[in-house]
């Protein structure tokens, strides 16, 4: 074990009332939404073949036009009770926004800097209307925050020089003073989704980490902080030297799935994933393959089955309107969660063998299982082996009680599922399992009598 000021302070999950809602949420939904989102990865004519809201990386965009578009945003539509609707309709209980990018373009009207919202034609507060439209459709609000600010004179990316870090202590201040007005001026924030943080400046700010992370959770007890703020004495980054998180949950997870419940370590962690293959901000041509609704309900099904939360992103555009396979891929996400939900809100890994049929879901604090079913055999028999002394006593598919799905016990064992002859819905669907433990094998019995 090695001995760190600036380490993890907690083992293990937090099993606080704040933690454990986080933990319920199965589905949330990412808004990358800012400077960028006026280009969508075009400039000249000519596509960026890289993330949109990374446009301005790009040597054919001169910093002086990109650092110059948010004269240009003033989006009139913009409607945040559509947006809060949309999602509600979705079934995503939370959202994660941005509120600056690594451009520094801050969405809200910050004293800290001239570029803001404030600057812009549109003149008035992004965040506020938006926090109060989702936590009024019921939606649990988290701020994304990008520490790399592009804009900034005084970011570093390492600290080589005295003068670096004298510079880069100013930026520390600034982000703390732009962290404090967002904690201030929203307040039902629940949480605060952090990035931009892998550069040796900010390795190198350990301490600088940690009394921030304890210094905003002061501010608002109960903020749920993942693990992109922080770094160690060492300079490592989500887990410390000995190997324990620093954070709420893991935020590694971004557009890709853990494979097996070992590879989560015991943690919390969400999953924030594009549409697109990658890109966040709006981007008017997207490459390569973008997911289809069945596929994202599938990682919400993986994601959910091994512990962790599916936040699928959006980019509105710079006007404050959705596209058209981001409108689509909500109404259908919706329609399954509006019969299926039960099998993602308050679940847990189940921890029985995985079938090929699909994933397995078990309600938090009751012996009810989901099977979230997305490959049926040629048999239309479905598998389902429970742990030892565990029996199935009874199976509901899902929306549609009445099919009658037929339960066979397997003597060894575990029991089939049998589907009616020409069973297909045609997308995935969940079956209900209720579930109780044996009371003995019945060869105690014998012995006693
Ligand atoms: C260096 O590779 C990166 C760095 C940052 C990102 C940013 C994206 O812009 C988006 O905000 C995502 C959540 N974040 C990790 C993506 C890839």
């Amino acid at each position: 074990k090695i001995e760190l000021q600036h380490g993890a302070h907690r083992t293990g999950k937090r099993t606080d009332a704040d933690m454990q809602t986080w933990r319920t949420y199965g589905l949330g939904q990412f808004i990358h939404w800012g400077a960028y989102s006026l280009l969508g990865g075009k400039y000249n004519g000519e596509y960026y073949n890289g993330a949109a809201e990374w446009i301005r990386v790009w040597n054919k965009v001169p910093n002086a036009v990109y650092d110059n578009l948010y004269k240009q945003f003033n989006p009139q539509q913009y409607n945040p009770t559509q947006w809060a609707a949309m999602a509600k309709q979705m079934g995503v209980k939370y959202l994660t926004f941005t509120t600056k990018h690594h451009d520094g373009f801050c969405l809200w009207p910050s004293k800290t800097t001239s570029y803001t919202i404030a600057g812009t034609p549109y003149k008035k507060d992004i965040i506020k209307p938006l926090v109060e439209a989702y936590t009024k459709a019921g939606i649990d609000v988290y701020l994304y925050f990008s520490v790399m600010d592009w804009s900034h004179p005084d970011w570093r990316y390492d600290l080589k020089t005295r003068e670096d870090t004298i510079a880069f202590d100013r930026f520390k201040k600034f982000t703390k003073d732009q962290l404090t007005e967002l904690l201030t001026l929203y307040p039902e924030t629940k949480g605060l989704w952090f990035d931009g943080t892998w550069d040796n400046s900010w390795k190198k700010s350990g301490a600088f980490t940690d009394s921030l992370e304890q210094y905003l959770k002061a501010l608002r007890p109960g903020l749920i902080i993942g693990s992109r703020l922080r770094a160690d004495d060492l300079g490592n980054r989500h887990n410390d030297a000995n190997g324990l998180l620093m954070g709420d949950y893991e935020q590694g997870w971004e557009r890709k799935i853990p494979k097996t419940y070992a590879d989560v370590h015991g943690n919390d962690w969400d999953c924030v994933m594009t549409i697109p293959e990658n890109g966040w901000g709006y981007q008017e041509k997207w490459l390569g393959h973008w997911k289809t609704s069945n596929e994202l309900i599938e990682m919400l099904a993986q994601c959910v089955s091994l512990g962790g939360n599916l936040v699928v992103n959006f980019g509105p555009k710079g006007d404050g309107s959705f596209r058209p396979e981001e409108m689509t891929a909500a109404k259908d996400i919706g329609a399954w969660m509006k019969i299926n939900s039960n099998a993602i809100y308050n679940c847990e890994y189940a921890g029985w063998e995985k079938q090929d049929w699909g994933y397995y879901t078990k309600r938090t604090g009751e012996n009810k299982y989901y099977m979230i079913v997305f490959n049926v055999p040629v048999s239309g028999s479905l598998k389902v082996q429970p742990p030892r002394n565990w029996t199935v006593t009874k199976a509901t598919l899902l929306g549609d009680a009445t099919k009658n799905i037929s339960l066979e016990k397997i003597d060894y064992g575990g029991s089939f599922i049998h589907l009616p002859k020409g069973f297909s819905t045609g997308k995935p669907f969940v079956i209900e399992l209720e579930t109780q433990k044996a009371t003995g094998t019945g060869n105690e019995q014998k012995a006693k009598t």
